[in-house]
């Protein structure tokens, strides 16, 4: 592949590594997102080896949920990765327009991002870090997790977003090993968030959020659109104890996904 094979369109985010564009390839007139990182960039961070590995990494995954790299390429400046294009752009545009999603919504993409989670488990890879910024929508408005290692920060993204906490499991904050139960805490957030509009340790400042974690201080907001089946959801995967949380397995078969998800 090279640049010639492709027409560039409108730019689709930005980042530290460089940018995402829409494109389409020449021959097969297939839409795809080029994601250009300068190798500049890459090197001075010293990310090749990391870049090379992810690169191989996701390019063995195949599944609906996870976004597909098709290839790359690069000139002596540039490295282009030929990435799936999302037609519905970032669920964070979604969930900012809403304010919150309904249970059907939040129990799909819960459920989707359990299947796709599972998946990474199985092929024993647990790094994908799924914050709400990794994750798009095809034109459908099915889920796709983005393995947006290199920060993309595109437009609509909100800007608390890089630093902060919210996302991140007791462990991680204490800096301890983490392992695949980290996902199910995230996911435990995630699904607050989607029901909620705003993540369950929210604060004024990094360290109150902390502070919210480590004491697990957290709550429902007295709403009536909120099911008891769904907090009850959150609660067995916001647990401190990683090995007590809901494990993927039974995420996907607990009443709520199962009533909910489409
Ligand atoms: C190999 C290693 C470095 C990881 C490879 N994965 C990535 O580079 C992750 N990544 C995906 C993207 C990305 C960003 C945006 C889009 C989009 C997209 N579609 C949109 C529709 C409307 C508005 C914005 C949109 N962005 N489709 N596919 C994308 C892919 C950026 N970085």
């Amino acid at each position: 592949w090279g640049l010639k094979d492709f027409d560039i369109g409108r730019p689709l985010g930005k980042g530290k590594f460089g940018r995402v564009y829409m494109a389409r390839e020449k021959k097969s007139q297939y839409i795809c997102a080029l994601k250009v990182l300068y190798r500049s960039q890459v090197e001075k961070y010293g990310l090749l080896p990391q870049l090379k590995r992810e690169m191989e990494i996701q390019s063995t995954l195949e599944h609906p949920n996870i976004l597909g790299l098709y290839g790359w390429f690069g000139d002596d400046e540039r490295i282009f990765l030929i990435l799936e294009y999302a037609g519905r752009g970032e669920l964070y545009g979604l969930l900012s327009k809403k304010g919150h999603l309904t249970e059907k919504q939040a129990a799909t993409y819960i459920a989707s991002l359990a299947k796709a989670l599972a998946y990474c488990h199985e092929k024993h890879i647990i790094h994908r870090d799924i914050k709400p910024e990794n994750l798009l929508l095809d034109h459908e408005g099915r889920l796709k997790v983005a393995d947006f290692g290199w920060s993309v920060q595109s437009s609509n993204k909100r800007h608390t977003m890089c630093g902060t906490l919210d996302y991140l499991a007791p462990e991680m904050v204490e800096n301890k090993g983490h392992d695949y139960s980290v996902d199910t805490w995230t996911m435990g957030i995630l699904c607050y968030e989607f029901l909620f509009g705003v993540p369950p340790f929210e604060a004024e400042t990094q360290n109150e959020t902390f502070q919210r974690i480590m004491k697990m201080d957290y709550s429902f907001p007295p709403t009536p659109h909120v099911s008891v089946e769904a907090k009850n959801l959150v609660r067995l995967l916001l647990v401190k104890d990683p090995s007590k949380r809901l494990p993927l397995s039974k995420i996907l078969v607990h009443p709520w996904i199962v009533k909910n998800a489409d």
